[in-house]
């Protein structure tokens, strides 16, 4: 039986604390180079000189046509693959040029992004206490945190964390630890940033390698970020007028999935990022998320509810939301929001729950009953669940 909004905020409300994180900001950007799906293959197929695999070459546009999306943005263009012909030949080492290139555009497209997040934030950058970017793309030491803090002024006392190699659920992993961060330390100011580009895997197609057809389909480049900080449960910041909350973030957990290691694996190699999706993924969702989804949001009284929580779903790929829909009997329309990043950007790896929850807070009818659950799915096979509520704010933006 469907609960009422009520009774969910007294379940949800009864075991907390008075101070969580919340989401008062989003920020996001693309690269200015945006492909159709639709002319993407014979592009592809151009540029990388492999017109003669006409089987591959249509196995391609199946897959493309059946991606559930319309288009996608790219750092790299025809210029950069003209520039580095080692990118589209496998047996050339590639690595140290695809990482000259992400130094500086990971930090830079990031920039964008959290510029964006600031201004709405309303508050200068240098209140900024706390720093969590997330990345697969950029491996430098120092990190892209450092060339970001320095492009946006941020304080040197500014404490930085690097969440590297989360796969598609490096976002969800950062928002978990920045919640951790926001709610044990009075008065921080969290900065969660994300980028990914695919510069550091774009190579040939291959009949040995099927999985890059795939990635080769699905991937586009994107960065966001977020504000975070706590609130008073239900309310305002405490120590600002200026500050509205989007989501708090009720609660976070992380789930590895038993012998699955294989479903979504990869390495930094001399080619540069080699990242296998296996096809289990999809079935494998579909068998297991309840079970997992019930033991992450049941000490908050939700389980089984689906249908009453709004959903912020990795867009991995129409199978993936596919899986998750069919195996949680969700209405029509409850993924609408992972949908449309899908089509609109393709899977942007650990960058698109960002995405999906800026869309989120503009969609007024999908946050019914106030409480939603986002779902970050990544390499290992790891699932990062956190439970959010949208705040009023959210609603009056959406208006
Ligand atoms: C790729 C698709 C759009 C293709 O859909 P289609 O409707 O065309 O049909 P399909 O599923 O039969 O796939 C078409 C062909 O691609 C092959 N194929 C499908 N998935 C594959 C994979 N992961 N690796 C290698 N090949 C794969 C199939 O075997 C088939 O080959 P043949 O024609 O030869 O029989 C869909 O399967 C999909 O959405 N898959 C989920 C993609 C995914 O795993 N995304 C997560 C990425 S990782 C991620 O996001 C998180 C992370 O970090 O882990």
């Amino acid at each position: 039986m469907a609960s009422s909004p009520q009774s969910l905020s007294t379940a949800i409300n009864k075991p907390q604390q008075a101070q969580r994180a919340a989401v008062l900001a989003i920020g996001t950007a693309n690269p200015a180079n945006c492909v159709p799906q639709d002319e993407y293959v014979d592009w592809y197929f151009r540029v990388t000189k492999s017109d003669h695999l006409t089987k591959l070459k249509a196995k391609m546009k199946r897959i493309c046509y059946n991606s559930g999306i319309k288009q996608r943005y790219f750092y790299h263009t025809e210029d950069t693959i003209r520039d580095h012909p080692e990118f589209i030949d496998s047996a050339l080492p590639s690595l140290g040029a695809r990482q000259a290139i992400l130094a500086s555009a990971v930090p830079e497209l990031t920039a964008a992004a959290a510029t964006r997040a600031i201004a709405e934030w309303g508050r200068p950058a240098g209140d900024v206490t706390h720093l969590v970017f997330a990345t697969s793309s950029d491996a430098h030491m120092p990190g892209a945190d450092l060339r970001l803090a320095s492009l946006l002024g941020l304080r040197s006392s500014v404490q930085r964390t690097m969440v590297y190699f989360h796969g598609c659920s490096s976002g969800s992993a950062a928002l978990r630890v920045a919640k951790d961060i926001a709610e044990n330390n009075r008065s921080a100011r969290v900065l969660v940033a994300c980028a990914e580009l695919t510069v550091n895997f774009f190579r040939e197609a291959h009949e040995d390698r099927p999985e890059t057809l795939i990635m080769q389909s699905l991937f586009g480049d994107g960065a966001g970020a977020i504000i975070l900080g706590a609130v008073a449960t239900g309310g305002r910041p405490a120590d600002s007028v200026v500050e509205r909350p989007l989501f708090e973030l009720v609660s976070a957990s992380q789930t590895l999935i038993p012998d699955t290691e294989d479903a979504a694996a990869g390495q930094l190699a001399d080619g540069g990022l080699v990242f296998r999706p296996s096809p289990r993924m999809p079935g494998l969702l579909r068998q297991l998320i309840e079970q997992y989804l019930v033991e992450a949001v049941a000490p908050l009284g939700l389980g089984g509810r689906w249908n009453d929580l709004f959903w912020a779903v990795h867009p991995g790929g129409p199978a993936i939301l596919d899986s998750v829909e069919a195996a949680l009997a969700l209405a029509p329309g409850k993924l609408a929001a992972s949908r449309r990043v899908l089509r609109e950007y393709g899977n942007m790896s650990g960058v698109s729950v960002i995405f999906v929850l800026d869309e989120l807070r503009r969609r007024r009818g999908e946050l019914a009953g106030g409480f939603g659950v986002m779902l970050g799915l990544g390499p290992g096979f790891t699932i990062e669940t956190m439970v959010l509520r949208a705040a009023s704010g959210a609603k009056r933006k959406a208006l």
